[in-house]
């Protein structure tokens, strides 16, 4: 038997600080403080306009009648999803109460790849194991997929209401176009509305006419959240932690640190976890305001790794060039032309010992990283005769980005 293991009924000692409800010193509940958590309606804190809005616009499904479709933007942590789930959740609960079936369902599209993973993913949930049909994860068609879902809408439900988060990453418009014209089409019988959540204000820019006028144009848009709202927030969420253990100043702390930046409610509960897991990975025993302090650098480093996790290697050597020239240059000029930065990205790689991307490959991780909003970029005129060129800008903290790797590459940036 390994030491520190009883064998008996008090079970075994490594594991002794954890309990059902992931509880420990410090933590009642841990699980409020998990970012896929979704909290009951009586924890979401000013979105009531948007839920009732929201609810107006789907609500007929739920007498199996053709919703409308709506696009909700908004900055990360605004709480899109989150309503989305909470109006879907009820509109089923309701159309039940009424003897209805209603399908819900949500995609991230971030996560699906492509459109055969996407319709898969779709039909997958909604499927029951009364229906008979099989959704396997490969081996047919994307148009089969399609034809799978249709059948199982028809046998199984009167309406559906099927939210694409992040629906920007979806890559091309063909699931928007043909879910939200399925019925017009004669595909299926049943009624399909669309929730589509973007990060990206300008994403309707970018969708084509067809697909426009197919979903409607009811659109919502989240600001983000005040100092105010977001204290309320991890208010609602304090029973997370054990009587006690919470200095009065942390939740005040936490929300106006996260109001700072972005109004991000997901920021906020994300420092506030982890400045309860110092206090915890250190015996403190309180969570005090100066842990927020240690707790936020890594909640950052944690996000930004997150975000460019799916790039290819080189995106973290050009943000280590930028992250070199910003540190370098006084806060002012914090703009970087594409070809200063490329000149320090070669230094990045030379230094990480690897070869160097091209320009335009540059130009085009530039972009990406642009995209996700780790920088923006934007373009200058250089006056009569010299054309435009493009200006980069970071948008975290150089001390963060250098923090993603034990050992990252500092360079001469002197041109
Ligand atoms: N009004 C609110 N009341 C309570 N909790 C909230 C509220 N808004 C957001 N949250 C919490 O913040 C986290 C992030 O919210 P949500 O995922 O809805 O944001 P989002 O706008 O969809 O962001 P993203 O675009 O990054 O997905 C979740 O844990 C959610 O429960």
């Amino acid at each position: 038997m390994n030491e520190g293991s009883d064998g008996g009924s008090g079970g075994d000692n490594l594991f002794s600080d954890v309990d059902a409800g992931g509880g420990n010193d410090v933590f009642a509940n841990r699980e409020l403080l998990n970012i896929d958590h979704v909290p009951d309606q009586n924890r979401i804190v000013g979105r009531d306009d948007h839920i009732r809005e929201l609810a107006n616009e789907v609500g007929p499904a739920v007498t199996g009648v053709p919703p409308n479709s709506v696009i909700l933007y908004g900055k990360t942590g605004s709480g899109k999803s989150l309503v989305a789930n909470h109006v879907m959740e009820r509109a089923r609960d309701e159309a039940e109460r009424r003897g209805n079936r209603l399908a819900t369902v949500t995609v991230d599209c971030a996560q699906a790849k492509g459109e055969a993973d996407t319709i898969q993913t779709v039909a997958d949930s909604v499927n029951r194991p009364g229906t008979g049909v099989k959704v396997p994860t490969r081996g047919i068609s994307t148009n089969e997929y399609y034809n799978r879902l249709w059948e199982i809408l028809d046998r199984e439900y009167d309406a559906a209401l099927i939210t694409l988060d992040e629906v920007d990453r979806l890559g091309d418009d063909n699931v928007l176009m043909l879910l939200s014209r399925a019925r017009e089409a004669g595909k299926v019988d049943v009624p399909i509305g669309i929730i589509s959540i973007s990060n990206k204000v300008n994403f309707r820019e970018q969708m084509t006419e067809r697909v426009k006028s197919s979903l409607g144009h009811n659109e919502f848009i989240f600001d983000p959240y005040d100092g105010e709202q977001l204290r309320q927030i991890l208010e609602n969420r304090k029973d997370a932690f054990q009587e006690g253990v919470l200095e009065p100043g942390v939740i005040p702390k936490t929300a106006a640190l996260a109001a700072q930046r972005h109004g991000d409610a997901r920021k906020a509960i994300r420092l506030l976890r982890h400045a309860g897991d110092y206090a915890k990975n250190n015996g403190v025993g309180e969570v005090r305001e100066d842990h927020l302090e240690l707790a936020q650098e890594q909640a950052e480093v944690e996000r930004l790794k997150e975000l460019i996790a799916g790039l290819p290697p080189h995106s973290k050597y050009v943000l280590y060039a930028l992250a070199n020239l910003t540190s370098k240059t006084p806060d002012d000029r914090d703009w970087f032309r594409t070809t200063v930065i490329y000149d320090v990205y070669r230094k990045v790689c030379e230094s990480e010992g690897t070869d160097d991307l091209t320009t335009d490959t540059v130009r085009g991780l530039l972009s990406e990283l642009a995209f996700l909003e780790v920088t923006e970029s934007n373009q200058e005129h250089g006056g009569m005769g010299k054309g435009t060129y493009k200006e980069h800008r970071l948008l975290w903290e150089p001390s963060v980005v250098f923090k993603m790797d034990p050992d990252p590459a500092r360079v001469d940036v002197d041109q």
